[in-house]
């Protein structure tokens, strides 16, 4: 297995650089996130650093972890460490005479990466706190319960789930929520069976593990990003069977609502993401102040219910 560090560089105003391979090297032609092999004795951190400073001349000064891909090519197999830079000095440049450019998010997935980039460009189009909004018994309180999480804690994202509502009141609340101002550019996931969600033309699809163990093949969802809820080993197993892009794992800690289910805890939870080439977000009696601590073993973040609804 190739050890492998790369970079997701942002320029603080939404744009993602990247770097295209040389046409004679492995995945040649492709767009890569600038970085290389760690040699022996090398910590990822320290491999990261030399190769920005080798192939794009900049001084990284502060990392944070972003996700871990094991990826077997037919010539090669490879371990891709990605961080996120957080913090650097000097202006990069195709410092090797490659191709390079700042992208912006919404233009990467035209982009040709090699194969084992999905899950980079998941995690970083993906964000790292989601709102599930907790069941409303009217979509007026819905929408204002939403928009008042989604500006307490800075959110772009949430997953409307509402298990309480038939499939013509769901597509009702999707519609009416999709023209509220208050909720503009927010990004929808959709909480529903898969045939709602295509018909919905949604974007997202988040699954119960029920629907993902029914599921037998990704192709059935026509949206780009499609998650599930994962409680297991074997329920992640299967969500990277099916390419979800990302899950949620849970229960990670008690919550209020649910003070004596049994938990999974944070080893366990830390044990599972190291099986998981996946964004994984961390769900159950999740907190602000456990992002940190989310990020430190592997999750792309949190997510959470009661506690972040008014
Ligand atoms: N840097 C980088 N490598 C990637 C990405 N995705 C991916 O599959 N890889 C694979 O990971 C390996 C990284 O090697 P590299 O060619 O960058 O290594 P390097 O900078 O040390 O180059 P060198 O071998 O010419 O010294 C290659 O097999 C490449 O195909 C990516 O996004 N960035
Ligand atoms: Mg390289």
């Amino acid at each position: 297995m190739i050890h492998v560090a790369a970079a997701v560089i942002d320029d603080g105003a939404g744009n993602i650089f990247l770097a295209k391979r040389p046409d004679d090297k492995h995945q040649g032609g492709l767009w890569e996130f600038p970085g290389g092999k760690v040699e022996p004795g090398e910590s990822s951190e320290v491999a990261l650093a030399r190769e920005l400073d080798e192939e794009i001349g900049i001084k990284v000064n502060q990392v944070e972890s972003l996700i871990q891909i094991p990826y077997h090519y037919s010539d090669k197999s490879v371990f891709l460490d990605v961080f996120r830079v957080t913090g650097f000095s000097g202006e990069a440049w195709g410092r090797e005479g490659q191709e390079v450019r700042w992208v912006p998010l919404n233009e990467l997935d035209s982009y040709p990466f090699p194969a084992a980039n999905k899950p980079i460009l998941n995690a970083v189009l993906l964000p790292d706190k989601l709102l599930i909004t907790k069941a409303y018994s009217s979509v007026s309180g819905c929408i204002s319960g939403t928009e008042s999480a989604i500006n307490a804690f800075s959110l772009t994202w949430f997953m409307l789930r509402q298990k309480q509502l038939s499939e013509e009141g769901y597509a009702h609340w999707v519609r009416t929520m999709r023209a509220a101002s208050q909720l503009n550019n927010r990004r929808l996931i959709l909480s529903c069976s898969v045939e709602l969600a295509n018909s919905l033309k949604g974007e997202a699809l988040h699954l119960t593990s029920q629907r993902l163990m029914a599921m037998s093949n990704r192709e059935e969802f026509s949206g780009r990003f499609l998650g599930a809820s994962c409680h297991s080993l074997e329920e992640l197993n299967k969500a990277q069977l099916m390419q979800c892009d990302y899950v949620t794992l849970s229960p990670i800690s008690p919550t209020k609502s649910h003070p004596s289910t049994p938990v999974l805890g944070w080893k366990a939870a830390s044990n599972i993401i190291a099986q998981a080439a996946l964004p994984v977000f961390l769900l159950g009696g999740m907190n602000q102040s456990d992002l940190m601590q989310a990020k430190s073993i592997g999750a792309q973040g949190i997510a959470g219910i009661n506690a972040w609804c008014s």
